[in-house]
């Protein structure tokens, strides 16, 4: 276990001792509610004394165990310490029906509404988002922790136009190297690495008891964060998911895979050849093989630097995937095939304008009237 892991239970076994029961309208004023999850609701609220906003996460007590609760309390307010990290703000309490802790408030919805709203979310913006939750999620994994549960309802807009963002729901998060049990769920954001869960999941949803076969195990890793960040991403400049669900039966997926495996035929075969063979590095710098070989239809909109990020993020394999910091290295350039022709398109107009103040000649025509001026 790490040291944060070790000090993460240490906080919980403390604060256990000091749970307090309270009334919650005794001390604040409860606005509107901001969000609904599976674990509970969350609450707009005021601090009646010192008039702070501040939002009141509450979990039923029937559905939340003690430790449940403290560890997403503790680790929210003591290790999320990042900006763009949901911060608890050092108020927990109980009431006979919930447990509660209080949370920075995002005032402006989750990235959820951003995405599935009328104006969408822009390129830029959707670098912006892709940025801070790069610096967000490699801060968490830096302490040896992994969200697990990143996805639009859990971005939380502090900012308009996603200025401002911040990751938040900490309840699924486990230090690295943690043993779970796999689950399968019907989502793009679940791995494809859980597949093999698939069929025990379905027979336990509808027998609606556990199986007798074994469960399977798997080990908490950051690649799980990576592949989040990869649908992220694309949902971001999309507003869609790119397939239903990561597993080989899913048509979507499937062609994703197909187009996966050309490009890394191709690269294996011009390393035969000697050529350049990191596959960041030949994105970025010559453009790489993806747009080269039949980009599945709904990557389409997608530029080639889009798509060798998406490439690394959301590599089959979990060992392969890149880590959240490499997203740094994506930003700036086009994500969208769009504004890659209105850059050639603003490159031309400059060229122009450049060439009407040169009076049409260029340097040479100036040349050329100096000339005339010394005779
Ligand atoms: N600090 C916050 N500020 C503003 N809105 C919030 C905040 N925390 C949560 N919300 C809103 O409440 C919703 C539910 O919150 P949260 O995801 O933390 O609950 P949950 O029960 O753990 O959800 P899940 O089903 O994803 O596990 C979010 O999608 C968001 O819209």
């Amino acid at each position: 276990m790490s040291d944060t892991a070790r000090d993460l239970d240490e906080l919980c076994y403390l604060t256990a001792q000091c749970m307090t029961p309270m009334v919650t309208s005794e001390h604040f004023r409860v606005i509107k509610k901001l969000g609904e999850g599976s674990y509970g609701k969350v609450m707009l609220a005021v601090h009646k004394k010192r008039g702070t906003p501040m939002a009141l996460k509450f979990f039923p007590r029937c559905s939340t165990t003690l430790h449940t609760f403290l560890r997403e309390y503790n680790l929210s307010l003591s290790f999320c310490t990042h900006p763009s990290l949901t911060r608890a703000l050092g108020i927990f309490f109980s009431t006979p029906s919930h447990y509660i802790f209080a949370q920075q408030a995002a005032l402006y919805g989750d990235l959820y509404d951003a995405i599935v709203s009328d104006m969408g979310v822009s390129e830029v913006q959707a670098q912006s988002v892709m940025s801070q939750l790069s610096g967000a999620v490699s801060y968490l994994h830096s302490l040896g922790f992994v969200h697990r549960d990143i996805k639009p309802e859990n971005v939380f807009l502090c900012a308009p136009n996603c200025r401002w963002v911040k990751l938040g729901d900490f309840g699924l998060v486990r230090p690295h190297g943690t043993q779970v049990r796999a689950v399968w769920y019907e989502s793009p954001f679940c791995v494809p690495e859980v597949e093999q869960a698939k069929s025990k999941t379905r027979k336990n949803a509808v027998n609606q008891q556990k199986e007798e076969t074994e469960d399977i195990w798997m080990p908490v890793e950051p690649s799980l964060d990576s592949w989040a960040l990869g649908i992220l991403t694309y949902c971001l400049l999309t507003s869609c998911f790119p397939w239903e669900e990561s597993t080989s039966d899913d048509p979507g997926y499937h062609q994703f895979c197909n187009w996966f495996n050309n490009i890394k035929g191709k690269e294996e075969s011009e390393m035969g050849q000697n050529k350049q063979t990191d596959s960041k590095k030949r994105g970025r710098d010559t453009g790489g093989d993806e747009a080269a070989v039949a980009v599945p239809s709904q990557f389409e909109s997608l530029s080639t630097l889009a798509l060798t990020l998406l490439r690394r993020l959301l590599h089959p394999l979990p060992c392969h995937r890149a880590m959240p910091d490499e997203i740094l290295s994506y930003l700036g350039g086009p994500w969208l095939l769009k504004t890659e022709k209105e850059e050639k398109r603003r490159l031309q107009e400059a060229q122009e304008e450049a060439r009407k103040i040169l009076g049409g000649g260029g340097v040479e025509k100036d040349i050329e009237m100096e000339r005339k001026r010394e005779r």
